[in-house]
Protein backbone atom coordinates (compact mmCIF):
# COMPACT_ATOMS: atom_id res chain seq x y z
CA UNK A 1 0.00 0.00 0.00
CA UNK A 2 1.09 3.25 -1.18
CA UNK A 3 0.02 6.60 0.84
CA UNK A 4 1.16 10.08 -0.62
CA UNK A 5 0.19 13.17 0.94
CA UNK A 6 -3.08 12.74 2.61
CA UNK A 7 -4.96 15.51 4.14
CA UNK A 8 -8.62 15.72 5.40
CA UNK A 9 -10.24 18.33 7.10
CA UNK A 10 -14.14 18.03 8.48
CA UNK A 11 -15.43 21.75 7.93
CA UNK A 12 -12.58 24.06 9.40
CA UNK A 13 -11.24 21.30 11.50
CA UNK A 14 -7.97 19.47 9.82
CA UNK A 15 -7.48 16.52 11.05
CA UNK A 16 -4.81 15.06 9.09
CA UNK A 17 -2.00 17.23 7.25
CA UNK A 18 -0.10 15.61 4.60
CA UNK A 19 -0.16 11.84 5.48
CA UNK A 20 3.04 9.63 3.66
CA UNK A 21 3.84 5.78 4.02
CA UNK A 22 4.68 2.81 2.16
CA UNK A 23 3.36 -0.67 3.69
CA UNK A 24 5.75 -3.40 2.07
CA UNK A 25 4.58 -6.79 1.71
CA UNK A 26 5.10 -9.16 5.00
CA UNK A 27 4.94 -6.23 7.35
CA UNK A 28 3.18 -5.51 11.04
CA UNK A 29 3.01 -1.77 11.49
CA UNK A 30 1.67 -0.38 14.85
CA UNK A 31 -0.46 3.10 14.63
CA UNK A 32 -0.30 4.81 18.24
CA UNK A 33 -2.15 8.32 18.41
CA UNK A 34 -4.25 10.23 21.17
CA UNK A 35 -8.09 9.79 20.99
CA UNK A 36 -9.19 12.47 18.27
CA UNK A 37 -5.76 12.26 16.74
CA UNK A 38 -7.48 11.07 13.43
CA UNK A 39 -6.71 7.04 13.15
CA UNK A 40 -10.12 6.67 12.18
CA UNK A 41 -10.06 8.72 10.07
CA UNK A 42 -7.00 7.60 8.38
CA UNK A 43 -8.07 4.05 8.18
CA UNK A 44 -11.64 5.13 6.64
CA UNK A 45 -9.49 6.98 4.12
CA UNK A 46 -7.02 3.85 3.39
CA UNK A 47 -10.47 1.84 3.38
CA UNK A 48 -11.83 3.92 0.69
CA UNK A 49 -14.38 4.65 2.81
CA UNK A 50 -14.25 8.22 3.37
CA UNK A 51 -12.50 10.66 0.40
CA UNK A 52 -9.58 12.37 1.36
CA UNK A 53 -9.64 15.87 0.76
CA UNK A 54 -6.13 15.73 -0.54
CA UNK A 55 -3.80 12.85 -1.45
CA UNK A 56 -3.79 9.64 -2.94
CA UNK A 57 -3.75 6.01 -1.90
CA UNK A 58 -2.79 3.00 -3.61
CA UNK A 59 -2.81 -0.79 -3.32
CA UNK A 60 -2.65 -4.01 -4.87
CA UNK A 61 -4.40 -7.47 -4.40
CA UNK A 62 -6.88 -8.25 -2.08
CA UNK A 63 -7.96 -5.89 0.55
CA UNK A 64 -9.42 -6.49 4.59
CA UNK A 65 -10.89 -4.19 6.60
CA UNK A 66 -11.84 -4.60 10.20
CA UNK A 67 -13.50 -1.70 11.48
CA UNK A 68 -13.56 -0.27 14.36
CA UNK A 69 -17.85 -0.26 14.40
CA UNK A 70 -18.84 -4.08 14.69
CA UNK A 71 -20.48 -4.22 11.10
CA UNK A 72 -22.72 -7.86 12.32
CA UNK A 73 -26.58 -8.09 11.67
CA UNK A 74 -27.83 -9.24 15.27
CA UNK A 75 -30.31 -11.12 13.45
CA UNK A 76 -27.79 -13.79 11.42
CA UNK A 77 -26.31 -16.36 13.26
CA UNK A 78 -22.36 -16.60 12.98
CA UNK A 79 -22.83 -19.44 10.08
CA UNK A 80 -24.84 -17.03 8.39
CA UNK A 81 -22.53 -14.08 8.28
CA UNK A 82 -19.74 -16.59 6.89
CA UNK A 83 -22.23 -18.02 3.99
CA UNK A 84 -22.68 -14.37 3.24
CA UNK A 85 -19.30 -12.68 3.81
CA UNK A 86 -18.48 -16.58 1.53
CA UNK A 87 -20.67 -15.29 -1.56
CA UNK A 88 -19.60 -11.86 -1.31
CA UNK A 89 -15.67 -12.75 -1.64
CA UNK A 90 -16.64 -15.57 -3.74
CA UNK A 91 -14.56 -17.94 -1.59
CA UNK A 92 -14.53 -21.83 -2.36
CA UNK A 93 -14.53 -23.02 0.65
CA UNK A 94 -15.16 -21.83 4.10
CA UNK A 95 -11.99 -23.59 5.40
CA UNK A 96 -9.47 -20.74 6.09
CA UNK A 97 -12.67 -18.89 7.89
CA UNK A 98 -12.74 -21.81 10.55
CA UNK A 99 -9.09 -21.83 11.10
CA UNK A 100 -9.17 -18.48 11.79
CA UNK A 101 -12.28 -19.47 14.18
CA UNK A 102 -10.67 -22.06 15.60
CA UNK A 103 -7.22 -19.44 16.15
CA UNK A 104 -9.87 -16.96 17.90
CA UNK A 105 -11.52 -19.84 19.84
CA UNK A 106 -15.37 -19.12 19.10
CA UNK A 107 -15.82 -22.41 16.79
CA UNK A 108 -18.59 -23.37 19.57
CA UNK A 109 -20.93 -20.07 18.19
CA UNK A 110 -21.67 -21.47 14.64
CA UNK A 111 -25.07 -21.55 14.98
CA UNK A 112 -25.62 -18.19 17.58
CA UNK A 113 -27.09 -15.14 16.37
CA UNK A 114 -24.95 -12.27 16.80
CA UNK A 115 -27.08 -10.50 19.22
CA UNK A 116 -26.86 -12.73 21.60
CA UNK A 117 -23.05 -12.57 21.31
CA UNK A 118 -21.01 -11.13 23.98
CA UNK A 119 -18.77 -7.76 23.10
CA UNK A 120 -15.33 -10.03 22.94
CA UNK A 121 -16.94 -12.92 20.66
CA UNK A 122 -18.75 -10.14 18.34
CA UNK A 123 -15.42 -8.89 17.94
CA UNK A 124 -14.47 -12.59 16.97
CA UNK A 125 -16.61 -12.33 14.24
CA UNK A 126 -15.67 -9.08 13.35
CA UNK A 127 -12.11 -9.74 12.84
CA UNK A 128 -13.07 -13.08 11.33
CA UNK A 129 -14.90 -11.58 8.59
CA UNK A 130 -12.10 -8.94 7.59
CA UNK A 131 -9.41 -12.08 7.57
CA UNK A 132 -11.56 -15.15 5.94
CA UNK A 133 -10.46 -14.02 2.31
CA UNK A 134 -7.23 -14.25 3.00
CA UNK A 135 -5.89 -10.61 2.32
CA UNK A 136 -2.67 -9.28 1.21
CA UNK A 137 -3.62 -5.46 2.98
CA UNK A 138 -5.33 -5.55 6.37
CA UNK A 139 -6.24 -2.60 8.24
CA UNK A 140 -7.08 -3.61 11.72
CA UNK A 141 -8.64 -0.42 13.76
CA UNK A 142 -8.83 -1.16 17.63
CA UNK A 143 -9.07 -5.43 16.51
CA UNK A 144 -8.38 -6.50 19.86
CA UNK A 145 -10.92 -4.47 21.75
CA UNK A 146 -12.90 -6.51 24.01
CA UNK A 147 -10.69 -9.43 24.12
CA UNK A 148 -9.57 -11.47 26.77
CA UNK A 149 -5.70 -12.15 27.48
CA UNK A 150 -5.37 -15.59 25.63
CA UNK A 151 -7.67 -14.38 22.78
CA UNK A 152 -5.13 -11.29 22.85
CA UNK A 153 -1.78 -13.46 22.79
CA UNK A 154 -3.56 -15.90 19.96
CA UNK A 155 -4.59 -12.47 17.97
CA UNK A 156 -0.99 -11.97 17.86
CA UNK A 157 -0.09 -15.31 16.64
CA UNK A 158 -2.01 -14.75 14.19
CA UNK A 159 -1.10 -11.49 13.25
CA UNK A 160 2.59 -12.44 12.95
CA UNK A 161 1.41 -15.66 10.86
CA UNK A 162 0.53 -12.83 8.63
CA UNK A 163 3.45 -11.14 8.09
CA UNK A 164 5.84 -14.79 7.74
CA UNK A 165 3.07 -15.06 4.95
CA UNK A 166 3.99 -12.15 3.12
CA UNK A 167 1.09 -10.35 4.28
CA UNK A 168 0.90 -6.57 4.93
CA UNK A 169 -1.03 -5.62 8.58
CA UNK A 170 -1.52 -2.13 10.06
CA UNK A 171 -2.84 -2.31 13.29
CA UNK A 172 -4.37 1.03 14.78
CA UNK A 173 -4.95 1.70 18.60
CA UNK A 174 -5.02 4.28 21.25
CA UNK A 175 -2.75 1.85 23.13
CA UNK A 176 0.21 -0.01 22.33
CA UNK A 177 1.99 -2.36 24.50
CA UNK A 178 3.61 -5.59 22.66
CA UNK A 179 5.46 -3.45 20.91
CA UNK A 180 8.16 -5.71 20.27
CA UNK A 181 5.72 -7.81 18.15
CA UNK A 182 5.61 -5.29 15.45
CA UNK A 183 8.55 -4.02 12.57
CA UNK A 184 7.41 -0.55 13.49
CA UNK A 185 5.65 1.75 15.41
CA UNK A 186 4.20 5.02 14.14
CA UNK A 187 2.29 7.40 16.13
CA UNK A 188 -0.35 9.87 14.58
CA UNK A 189 0.47 13.68 16.03
CA UNK A 190 -0.58 16.91 15.06
CA UNK A 191 -2.14 15.33 11.74
CA UNK A 192 1.02 13.60 10.70
CA UNK A 193 2.76 9.98 10.86
CA UNK A 194 6.10 9.93 12.63
CA UNK A 195 7.86 6.88 13.04
CA UNK A 196 8.41 6.52 17.16
CA UNK A 197 10.95 4.08 18.59
CA UNK A 198 9.42 1.08 19.85
CA UNK A 199 10.38 0.78 23.62
CA UNK A 200 8.76 4.40 23.63
CA UNK A 201 5.58 3.57 23.47
N1 LIG B 1 -17.80 12.77 10.56
C1 LIG B 1 -17.15 13.69 11.25
N2 LIG B 1 -17.54 14.98 11.22
C2 LIG B 1 -16.88 15.93 11.91
N3 LIG B 1 -15.81 15.68 12.68
C3 LIG B 1 -15.38 14.42 12.76
C4 LIG B 1 -16.03 13.36 12.06
N4 LIG B 1 -15.36 12.21 12.34
C5 LIG B 1 -14.36 12.53 13.16
N5 LIG B 1 -14.37 13.86 13.43
C6 LIG B 1 -13.40 14.59 14.28
O1 LIG B 1 -12.11 14.35 13.74
C7 LIG B 1 -11.16 14.14 14.78
C8 LIG B 1 -10.47 12.80 14.58
O2 LIG B 1 -11.43 11.76 14.85
P1 LIG B 1 -11.07 10.22 14.69
O3 LIG B 1 -12.29 9.43 15.05
O4 LIG B 1 -10.45 9.99 13.38
O5 LIG B 1 -9.95 10.06 15.83
P2 LIG B 1 -9.32 8.75 16.51
O6 LIG B 1 -7.84 9.01 16.59
O7 LIG B 1 -9.75 7.53 15.79
O8 LIG B 1 -9.95 8.80 17.96
P3 LIG B 1 -10.28 7.64 19.05
O9 LIG B 1 -8.95 7.12 19.56
O10 LIG B 1 -11.00 8.39 20.11
O11 LIG B 1 -11.11 6.58 18.37
C9 LIG B 1 -11.93 14.28 16.09
O12 LIG B 1 -11.75 15.60 16.54
C10 LIG B 1 -13.36 14.03 15.69
O13 LIG B 1 -14.25 14.76 16.53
Amino acid sequence: MEVVDVHHHYGKRLVLRGVDFTLPAGSLIGVVGENGAGKSTLLRILAGELRPSRGSVRHGGRFGYCPQQVVVNDALTVRQHLAFFRAAFRLDSLGYAREVMDVLGFSDYLDERAGVLSGGTRQKLNVTLALMHDPQVLLLDEPYQGFDWDTYLRFWELASRLRERGRSVLVVSHLAYDTQRLDELWRLDGGRLQAQGREAA
